[in-house]
């Protein structure tokens, strides 16, 4: 009778494999030892150096978009949307705690939210051998470790990850998902649902803003899928050297992010500049992924950004990625395409997402896979 939290996690077989990484120091690890180096292998060139001065002055007026609001069809809400993906690819949606909860979970989101912090904080404050069990495979990306490291001499990112595939559930590799602290697994679930039901509220959205039935997008999706990463950032004694996270768009549809109140990181890049994005507190940072930018034939752009790190405080971010199934082929929409040239061809989205997984994290490059070469 039940299941008991000890049982044995066998490897799930049916689960996708996404792509290899090779194998790289701890970052947390190696600060911990020696919190005043900076190895080689970690330091930015000259060029990325220069582009990391401190840019907070132009502290993003990032368009925040009432969640609630978009749900009712509310047309001025629905603007707003538009407008923030065309120019900016990235808004916060505030999660207004009653509003949200129509959505999701009465009574607990706020909650959801701080357990899955919580949760995450002290897996990461567990020693590395404890870490370790669940340690990524040589040929994937689920687990805990590195990705996108394809070559030795690549300059690596000053972080660790957890990375794991949420939905659908018989995707999962449950030997990857820590059994420490207890009741994180119930913890991922509860979040990850709560941030699939956002992810559902805005695609019906943008199905909307872009012209559609509201149910299109999540169709097209056919049987979708979400992963999560959450991003461990630990200090660093020379920011400027590093670079938490290398500049990169999400190969996703969306990406749902939650940042922690208190610790900046995360930038995106705006007009050739690199503009920080303030945490909100009970806001969740959500941005354009390569997806949508195929599907609208480039009306609305994935957003290249990147994370970087300070002398002071480690800090923990959660990326949840909504995916199309791997057999979807996607393709600019006809009715996007009008009379404009034509940017995009028709990928596998399978194949779409391993090639730039195959590849190391460099802003925008990944996407001329499903470029039109002419
Ligand atoms: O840590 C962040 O703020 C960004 C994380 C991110 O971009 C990602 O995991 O894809
Ligand atoms: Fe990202």
């Amino acid at each position: 009778m039940g299941s008991n939290s000890d049982e044995i996690i066998t490897e799930n077989m049916d689960a996708p494999t996404y792509a290899p990484s090779l194998p790289v120091p701890n970052v947390q690890e190696m600060v911990r030892k020696e919190p005043l180096q900076v190895p080689g292998r970690y330091i930015r060139n000259q060029e990325e150096r220069l582009q990391m001065d401190d840019m907070s002055h132009l502290s993003s007026p990032i368009p925040v978009i009432d969640l609630s609001l978009l749900s009712t069809g509310d047309v001025e809400e629905l603007n707003k949307l538009d407008l923030a993906c065309k120019e900016w690819g990235f808004f916060q949606t505030t999660l207004n705690p009653l509003n949200f909860l129509l959505v999701v979970n009465h009574g607990v989101a706020k909650e959801v939210l701080q357990t899955m912090k919580d949760a995450a904080a002290e897996f990461f404050a567990l020693p590395l051998e404890e870490r370790k069990k669940y340690k990524v495979a040589s040929n994937d990306i689920q687990g805990y470790g590195q990705a996108y490291v394809v070559s030795e001499d690549q300059i690596l990112d000053w972080s660790d990850a957890l990375m794991l595939i949420v939905y659908p559930s018989h995707y999962r590799k449950l030997n990857f998902w820590p059994r420490t602290p207890r009741g994180f697994k119930e913890i991922i679930e509860s979040f990850s649902n709560g941030v699939k039901e956002v992810g559902e509220e805005l695609l019906r959205s943008f199905s909307r803003i872009m012209g559609m039935d509201k149910d299109a997008l999540l169709g097209l999706h056919k049987q979708g899928a979400q992963g999560m990463r959450v991003n461990y950032y630990p200090t660093c004694s020379r920011p400027d050297l590093v670079l938490g996270l290398s500049p990169h768009s999400d190969s996703s549809t969306i990406t749902i992010l939650m940042q922690e109140d208190d610790t900046e990181g995360l930038q995106i890049k705006h007009n050739e500049e690199w503009v920080p994005v303030k945490p909100v507190q009970d806001a969740l940072v959500v941005n354009v992924g390569d997806v949508i930018e195929i599907w609208s034939n480039g009306k609305y752009k994935s957003v290249e950004h990147r994370a970087v790190t300070n002398q002071k405080k480690a800090r923990i971010s959660h990326a949840s990625f909504i995916i199309p199934h791997d057999d979807v082929e996607i393709e600019p929409l006809d009715h996007l395409v009008g009379s404009q040239k034509l940017i995009y061809q028709k990928v596998r989205y399978g194949d779409y997402l391993r090639s730039s997984m195959k590849r190391k994290m460099d802003g925008k490059a990944h996407t001329e896979m499903a470029k039109i070469t002419t």
